[in-house]
């Protein structure tokens, strides 16, 4: 074995002595700024030395209720710690903490497989402060925030996710008693995979039907005690559970309940938007969908604090691996290349390092919205909402399907010990695919942005005055604009994009047109047609993407050679995605099939420029070992030592001789079974 490391080490050493550009200089900008890279950095060492935050058996041997067991001695002490960083410092943020243990994967070196205090945090709390008068938000998030009651958001029922106007749970007025009812009329009523439910939370934000005055009112939220404070007890009327084994999350403890007439006072309606009065009479908000904010909200963080960052983690793994694993012949009789050598290889990589950039600056511009518009809200505007939605919805949605086909092909990029546990990519693979269903699924967010653009198309003409600026493009859209010439600029790439978003957008409002005079009822013509309206949605958020980018590449604020790397990524990204759809590029935008050969020549000209950049550039990313918990990914290339010392972490290592062996083995070897 001698010798296996140190030619590793070199290598990866070697990839870094050839960098063009500064990696820590990169990093500042991936961190926002060299005063938030010093931050987390402060905050990983305070969390990350704590041997008590260590585990010594991996997860993966532990059962199904050790995992669990272990999670809530992790949550508390980790929490706890939290807790303790929050009364001493106040340099930092209390969101930029949390922020940075639930979404910047600090967590993740803790407890790998989540939390199950994490809905607290992101859902039930920001439900509290989007949907509670100010009294419920001093009451509530004051006990929850001093963690005196555990909390969850329990919306998704057994018959239903996606159709939240189908929930069957049912909340009735009873004004004699001034109180609500809840009840889960059938099974499928059943609130089925809030995070937490199962035996971490005693409270939960409740959405049910509501009923007052014999009229149904459509979801609302209610707060609603769940267990004893000190026995923690089902209340009667509370059918509680866990729901099982999952393809990931299994310490997040996802849990079921059901309501048997089950009383709670009027004001655990949450009633900063929509009012019940004493007497039952029902005051409605300006905007029924103000329900949905807490939606919004976690759309808005997934696509950084989970796409970004997931694959940010596969893409730095899988970098670092082929930078020292060696394998087969470029050229006859010449020694073993890297595997980032070859041009495939570096296609599976470079383009998801170039998504993360991507995905990071349309996050920022999203969390920006995201907060100008909840500003907006407060003060009883609610103009930007449908943009926000729309584009909330659309990044949400490619930010993760991205993600997700990238970090499998991170995994295939590392060979069989991909498929290991201890490369960490079926962690990191499960909690990425589990965020394309929840907070919305994929397809059918897609299908919200859509019906937004579609909107937006019959209404190009008349709003052009004020239309918002990410659908500037449709008003200034003319058809003939697919006749300039093509040429490979970035202003030109993107306004490829624009115009490949635009043309679709035509064709699909015009095909739904073109079926409802044929006849179609306008819901059917909507279905027949959905399809393409994925393909809208996707087209105008990459458009968008693209966009933001190179704007980002522009104003950035770094030196020549990091904005050099910058505009090669966006270059990449942009050539990629129009390569993948190149048809709709030759249909809709002004590429004509004589300048394809050009594009492809690009690509693999920007493969080649950034192969010498690749390490320098996940390194970037600075993700502390413990984090990344990779075999294959470690900072020190030492990738045959830890899969072997990994290995030898199995219990079935642990004795010579299994005693399955002399059990059964033996004497079925022996012809006595
Ligand atoms: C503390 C910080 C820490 C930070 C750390 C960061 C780290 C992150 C860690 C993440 C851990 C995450 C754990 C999360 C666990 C998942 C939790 C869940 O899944 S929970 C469960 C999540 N469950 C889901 O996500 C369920 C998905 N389903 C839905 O959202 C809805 O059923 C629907 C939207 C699909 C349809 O609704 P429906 O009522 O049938 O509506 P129609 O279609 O008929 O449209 C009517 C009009 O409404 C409009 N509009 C719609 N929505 C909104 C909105 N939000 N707003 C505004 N407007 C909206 C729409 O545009 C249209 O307008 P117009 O055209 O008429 O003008
Ligand atoms: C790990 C995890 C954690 C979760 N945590 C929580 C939580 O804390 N709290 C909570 O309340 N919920 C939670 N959920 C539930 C989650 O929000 C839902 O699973 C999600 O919204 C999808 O709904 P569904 O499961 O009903 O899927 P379905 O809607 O049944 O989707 C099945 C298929 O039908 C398609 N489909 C459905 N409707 C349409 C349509 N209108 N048009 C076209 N296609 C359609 C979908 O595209 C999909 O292909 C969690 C889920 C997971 C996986």
């Amino acid at each position: 074995m001698v010798g296996i490391s140190d030619k590793c080490t070199e290598d990866i050493a070697r990839e870094r002595k050839k960098c063009s550009f500064s990696s820590t200089e990169l990093t500042h900008f991936w961190d926002g700024g060299v005063e938030l890279t010093k931050r987390r950095k402060l905050l990983e060492n305070y969390f990350l030395s704590d041997p008590e935050l260590k585990s010594s058996v991996p997860l993966e041997y532990l059962s199904h209720k050790e995992k669990y067991e272990r999670s809530i001695k992790l949550s508390c002490l980790f929490f706890k710690k939290i807790s303790n960083w929050l009364e001493h410092n106040d340099t930092i943020s209390a969101m930029e903490v949390y922020q940075s243990v639930l979404g910047g994967s600090l967590g993740s070196a803790v407890l790998k497989d989540g939390f199950p205090f994490a809905v607290h945090y992101v859902m039930f709390i920001p439900t509290i402060i989007g949907q509670g008068t100010m009294a419920q938000q001093a009451h509530w998030i004051s006990r929850a925030w001093n963690l005196e009651i555990m909390c969850t958001y329990a919306q998704t029922e057994l018959g239903h996710g996606t159709f939240i106007r189908g929930l069957e749970t049912t909340s009735t007025y009873d004004p004699d008693t001034e109180e609500f009812v809840l009840h889960s009329p059938t099974l499928t009523s059943y609130k089925w995979w809030p995070g937490g439910l199962g035996h971490t939370c005693n409270y939960a934000v409740v959405l049910a039907q509501l009923y007052t005055k014999g009229q149904c009112h459509g979801i609302h939220p209610f707060v609603v005690q769940l267990r004893d404070e000190e026995t923690w007890m089902p209340l009667p009327g509370i059918k509680i559970g866990e729901i099982g084994c999952k393809l990931g999350f299994n310490t997040v403890n996802n849990g079921y309940l059901g309501f048997d007439h089950v009383r709670i006072p009027r004001d655990r309606l949450l009633m900063k938007n929509n009012k019940v009065l004493k007497d039952g009479t029902y005051v409605k908000s300006q905007n029924d969908k103000l329900t949905y904010g807490t939606m919004i909200f976690v759309r808005v963080i997934v696509v950084r604090g989970v796409a970004a960052s997931n694959l940010a983690k596969a893409v730095t793994i899988a970098t670092r691996y082929s930078a020292v694993r060696r394998q087969s012949e470029l050229k006859p009789g010449e020694p073993e290349p890297q595997i980032m050598e070859f041009q495939t290889q570096q296609y599976k990589l470079f383009p998801a390092i170039a998504t993360v950039f991507a995905i990071k600056s349309s996050a920022t511009w999203l969390w920006d919205v995201y907060n100008s518009v909840t500003k907006d809200l407060d003060q009883g505007d609610l103009d930007k909402l449908p943009e926000l939605h729309a584009m909330a919805c659309c990044l949400k949605a490619i930010s993760t399907s991205d993600a997700n086909q990238m970090i499998e092909t991170c995994r295939f990029a590392c060979g069989g010990h991909g498929y290991m546990t201890s490369s960490n990519f079926p962690t990191i693979y499960s909690s990425l695919t589990a965020a394309v269903t929840y907070e919305g699924e994929n397809t059918v967010l897609l299908l919200q942005t859509a019906r937004y653009l579609v909107k937006a198309w019959s209404q190009r003409d008349v709003t052009s005055a004020t239309i918002t600026a990410t659908l500037k493009y449709l008003s200034d859209f003319r058809p003939s604009d697919i006749y300039q010439p093509w040429s490979l600029t970035m202003s030109n790439l993107a306004e490829a994009f624009r115009l490949v978003a635009a043309g679709k957008i035509k064709y699909c409002s015009e095909h739904i047109d073109y079926l409802i005079q044929k006849g179609y009822t306008s819901e059917d013509a909507w279905n027949a047609t959905s399809i393409q309206l994925t393909q809208i949605a996707e087209a105008h958020c990459r458009a968008f993407i693209v966009d933001t980018f190179v704007k980002e590449t522009e104003v950035a604020v770094v030196s020549e050679p990091v904005r050099k790397v910058l505009v090669q990524l966006c270059e990449l990204y942009s050539v990629y995605w129009l390569l993948k759809n190149v048809g709709d590029f030759l249909v809709y935008s002004h590429l004509k099939i004589s300048d394809v050969d050009a594009v492809n020549e690009r690509l693999a000209e920007l493969l080649a420029a950034i192969r010498p950049n690749a390490v320098g550039i996940v390194d970037s990313f600075d993700f502390h070992d413990d984090i990344l918990d990779s075999a294959l990914g470690a900072y020190d290339g030492r990738v045959y030592e830890r899969i072997f010392e990994a290995a030898n972490k199995s219990p079935l290592n642990a004795e010579p001789v299994n005693e399955s062996f002399h059990k059964y083995l033996k004497p079925f070897l022996k012809g006595q079974m």
